[in-house]
This record gives C-alpha cells, sequence and structure tokens, in this order.
C-alpha cells in the first residue's frame, strides 16, 4: 500500500516556528507519500500541534516550506482544504446545535462550485450541487458509523461518535491527506480500537493520514512512519519497528538524558548554576 518513491504528498523542509523568544518547532522536515499513515509523537508542549499548524495555514512557518503533491502551500486554512488538506483538532470543533448530517455538509463547501449568486437563486445546479452534496454526506455517515444518527443535533452525541463526526466533517471535503490531532484523546479501550478500523479504512479509500497520539499502541499498530519531536526539534524518524527500539525515544519518554538530546545543553546549564550556587552556599557556612 505505501509508495515511497516519486513526490511526496506532503513534504515539509526545515519548518521554524518561533513565538517571541520561544522555538516551539526547530527545522524540521517531515514528509508523508501516498497510502501511508504516518505518527507524529513526542511528550507533551513537543511542538507537535504547533507543526500541525504550520501545515493547515494556521501558522506562517518563521522559516521553512511546506509543499502538497510537489506545489507551495499557501498559508491560509481554507486554501489549505481546498488544495487537499484537511484536518481535526485536539479539541472537539462541532456545531454542537446542528445535526449530525449538517455539520457534515458544513464540510463539503470546499468542494461545491456553485457560487454565491447560484446560491441566491437557488437555481437548478444549485439544486444539483446540494442534492450531490447531501448524498455524499450520507455516504460519509454510512462510512463513519453515524447514519442511524443523521438527524440527532451533534451535542447529544456520545464523546466517541462527537470524535467519528469531526472525522467525517474533515472528510467531507475529499482530502488527498488527513490530519487528526490526538483522535483517541479521552476514548475507552472499544472506542480506541474502533478508531484504529476507521483510519485504516481511510487510508484504503485512497486518503493518506498524519496522526498525533500519545497512545503508543495506537501509533504502533496503526503507522508505516513515526517521527519523534522532542523539544521543537526532530529526534527521530523511522518505521515503527525502528522507532520502537530506538533508545534515545525510550529515554525521552522515560525522562533518562543521553548524549545530544535536544535540551541537554540547558539541563547542563542549570545543573552547573545549582552545583555553583550550592557551593557558595558551602563556603559561605
Ligand atoms: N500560539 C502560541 N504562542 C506562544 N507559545 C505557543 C503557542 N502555541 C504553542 N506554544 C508553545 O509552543 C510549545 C509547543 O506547543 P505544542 O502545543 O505545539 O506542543 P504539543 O507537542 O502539541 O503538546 P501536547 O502534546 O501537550 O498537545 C509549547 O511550549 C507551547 O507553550
Amino acid at each position: 500500500m505505501t509508495t515511497m518513491t516519486g513526490t511526496p504528498l506532503l513534504a515539509a523542509t526545515g519548518v521554524t516556528m518561533r513565538f517571541g523568544g520561544l522555538t516551539a518547532v526547530r527545522s524540521v522536515g517531515l514528509t508523508v507519500h501516498p497510502g501511508q499513515i504516518v505518527g507524529l509523537i513526542g511528550p507533551n508542549g513537543a511542538g507537535k500541534t504547533t507543526l500541525f499548524n504550520c501545515l493547515t495555514g494556521l501558522y506562517t512557518p518563521t522559516e521553512g516550506t511546506v509543499t502538497y503533491r510537489g506545489r507551495t502551500l499557501p498559508a491560509k486554512p481554507h486554501l489549505v482544504t481546498r488544495a487537499g488538506i484537511a484536518r481535526t483538532f485536539q479539541n472537539i470543533r462541532l456545531f454542537a446545535n446542528m445535526t449530525v448530517l449538517e455539520n457534515v455538509l458544513v464540510g463539503r463547501h470546499t468542494r461545491t462550485r456553485e457560487g454565491l449568486l447560484s446560491a441566491l437563486v437557488r437555481g437548478p445546479a444549485f439544486h444539483r450541487a446540494e442534492a450531490a452534496s447531501a448524498q455524499r454526506a450520507t455516504e460519509l455517515l454510512a462510512f463513519t458509523g453515524l447514519a442511524a444518527k443523521s438527524g440527532h443535533l451533534a451535542r447529544n452525541l456520545p464523546y466517541g461518535e462527537q470524535r467519528r463526526l469531526e472525522i467525517a466533517r474533515a472528510l467531507a471535503s475529499e482530502p488527498g491527506l488527513l490530519l487528526l490531532d490526538e483522535p483517541t484523546a479521552g476514548m475507552n479501550p472499544q472506542e480506541t480500537r474502533a478508531t484504529e478500523e476507521l483510519v485504516f479504512a481511510i487510508r484504503d479509500r485512497g486518503t493518506a493520514v498524519l496522526v498525533i497520539e500519545h497512545d503508543m499502541r495506537f501509533i504502533f499498530n496503526l503507522c508505516d512512519r513515526v517521527t519523534v519531536l522532542v523539544q521543537g526539534e526532530k529526534l527521530v524518524e523511522g518505521t515503527t519497528e525502528a522507532v520502537q527500539r530506538d533508545e534515545r525515544v525510550v529515554a525521552a519518554y522515560l525522562g533518562t538524558p543521553f548524549e545530544g538530546a535536544p535540551g541537554q545543553e540547558e539541563v547542563a546549564e542549570v545543573e552547573a548554576a545549582e552545583e555553583a550556587a550550592a557551593e557558595s552556599e558551602g563556603q559561605g557556612r
């Protein structure tokens, strides 16, 4: 299924994102090829969501480039969606008082070619486009297991189904690449396994997936490749097997420092300052 040769779908090169004095992402490269499921992992605050925001036009990277199918992506979320990248967010962002079907229809709007005039006049072209959108949205609800909930208000769905609805809505823009930010956060083990199956099914329909997740079992079951970020820098990138075995990854998660780890210089500086302070305190006694 995975194709590593040829033009990658997504290619981020040397992406850096600074917020004032804080460098949240430092010179990160990342590629996703057609047919791949790629994982992005790292401890809290590693810069994963910031990188997602750089890939989806929410942030303009301070440095670096992002291309999709070989073309530089515009730094505007709606243009990124139109180019073929859809995403979900860490916190659920549904229209709570709209129905399940309406939420998916909102996600279709980037695909609908009918312009404002057509919508105002509500002519035959508008009605045809609307019927096609409704049919596609209904198919997506069936695909994500929400067909029976089509007329329910989004806010009345159980948590796991709200997360599925977010994915259905993202798929409504017919993306070539789907970015999922912690899709299983707050899920029980059954919901997590169901999400795993859904992500495989999405890949099998021809949409590549880039996923941030803290659940390592989920990541290692699912992904073809994994990139590990630590303190804004790419620590390791490789197959799940290679990443799982990498002692630096184990250390990053278990908190054991290793030679050359990002942030080690700062840690050494702090330790040296603490030692110096302790010494001068000792001399003062
Ligand atoms: N808009 C912002 N302004 C200033 N600092 C920010 C902003 N967004 C993120 N940061 C900082 O950038 C760093 C990386 O944050 P980010 O949310 O990308 O990490 P993360 O890996 O997604 O973390 P988590 O796993 O906890 O979601 C953090 O130190 C965070 O405080």
